[in-house]
């Protein structure tokens, strides 16, 4: 195939306990957020123009990449290539801002490792794809959840971490639409690379609270009291989260950005000028032939 495209939905994360390990496909979060309609679409080329099977000339992984139109750069993405052994040019394109807590780099990263699949006849299988994305991602330090939220689609509940094969996930049964507004960037490799103990005892209280009442109003909940006990809450989400609650909504801040998401129209009722769409309800997919 000249070139394939895939879709993978943004992820928000409404709280998460970290466990890293040396094994990045055994590295993941505990935890639970949201799979949204508003994503990340990327295109694989195969760099030499002939997509027949991997790259003989040892370049795998060597990849052009931009994002919306600009060259950039993105680990994770290029972990992906490198682990496929594919040499490829890549397009991404994203409706939610990156850095930002709509896990853009394992969207990126997962829609990468499904394009590629199909663009070099690779015949991996889906959970195949998914652990290479999920550990190029944890390798990166850019996220430990998404991925694997991502591809579940709806409101992923991650009760084991890692990838297929070591993590175990469960849902929310709702489908809220969302508002978000996003006030910049956090860094997640920061945050990870810091004291993750507070983070970890604060998650896994949101998880033992969110899975006696496993529905969306719980889901907010749980993920506002996550941010405080956690110390994450920056002072912009927080003013933000107060404005929507003053008017009866619910809403929490997105792990790991400076982003408050509200259900609803929880966000347009206190006067932000917020973006809205809708929960993916399927996950990350390959776009069909045209
Ligand atoms: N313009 C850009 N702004 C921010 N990051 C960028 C940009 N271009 C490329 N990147 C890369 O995108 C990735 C962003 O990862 P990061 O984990 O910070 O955010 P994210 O994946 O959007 O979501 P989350 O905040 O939920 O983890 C990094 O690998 C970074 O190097
Ligand atoms: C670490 C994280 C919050 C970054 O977006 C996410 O990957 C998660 O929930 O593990």
């Amino acid at each position: 195939m000249d070139e394939a495209t895939a879709f993978a939905p943004g992820h928000v994360t409404a709280f998460f306990a970290p466990y890293p390990d040396r094994d990045p496909a055994r590295a993941g979060s505990r935890g639970a957020g949201l799979a949204l309609s508003d994503g990340v679409e990327v295109t694989v080329r195969p760099a030499d123009g002939t997509g027949e099977g991997s790259d003989p000339a040892g370049d795998a992984g060597l990849a052009s990449l931009e994002l919306d139109g600009v060259p950039a750069q993105m680990e994770p993405v290029e972990r992906v290539l490198a682990e496929l052994n594919v040499a490829a040019e890549v397009a991404v394109s994203s409706d939610v801002p990156v850095g930002a807590g709509f896990g853009v780099s394992g969207a990126a990263a997962l829609s990468t490792a499904l394009a590629a699949n199909a663009a070099f006849d690779l015949d991996r299988s889906e959970n195949d794809l998914v652990r290479v994305a999920h550990a190029a991602e944890a390798a990166a330090g850019t996220g430990l959840g998404d991925v694997v939220g991502q591809f579940r689609g709806g409101l992923p509940v991650r009760l084991e971490p890692g990838a297929p094969g070591y993590g175990r996930m469960d849902g929310v049964p709702a489908r809220p639409r969302v508002e978000y507004v996003s006030f910049g960037e956090l860094s997640t490799e920061r945050v990870l690379g810091g004291d993750l103990d507070p983070v970890r005892e604060a998650g896994e209280a949101a998880l033992t609270r969110l899975m006696r009442a496993p529905d969306e109003a719980e889901l907010l909940a749980a993920g506002r009291e996550f941010a405080v006990e956690a110390g994450l809450q920056v002072p912009e989400v927080a003013e933000a989260v107060e404005a929507v609650e003053a008017e009866g909504g619910l809403a929490s801040m997105a792990m790991l950005g400076r982003t408050v998401y509200a259900l609803g129209t929880g966000l347009t009722d206190a006067g932000y000028d917020a973006a809205a769409c809708s929960i993916h309800p399927t996950g990350a997919t390959l776009r069909p032939e045209e």
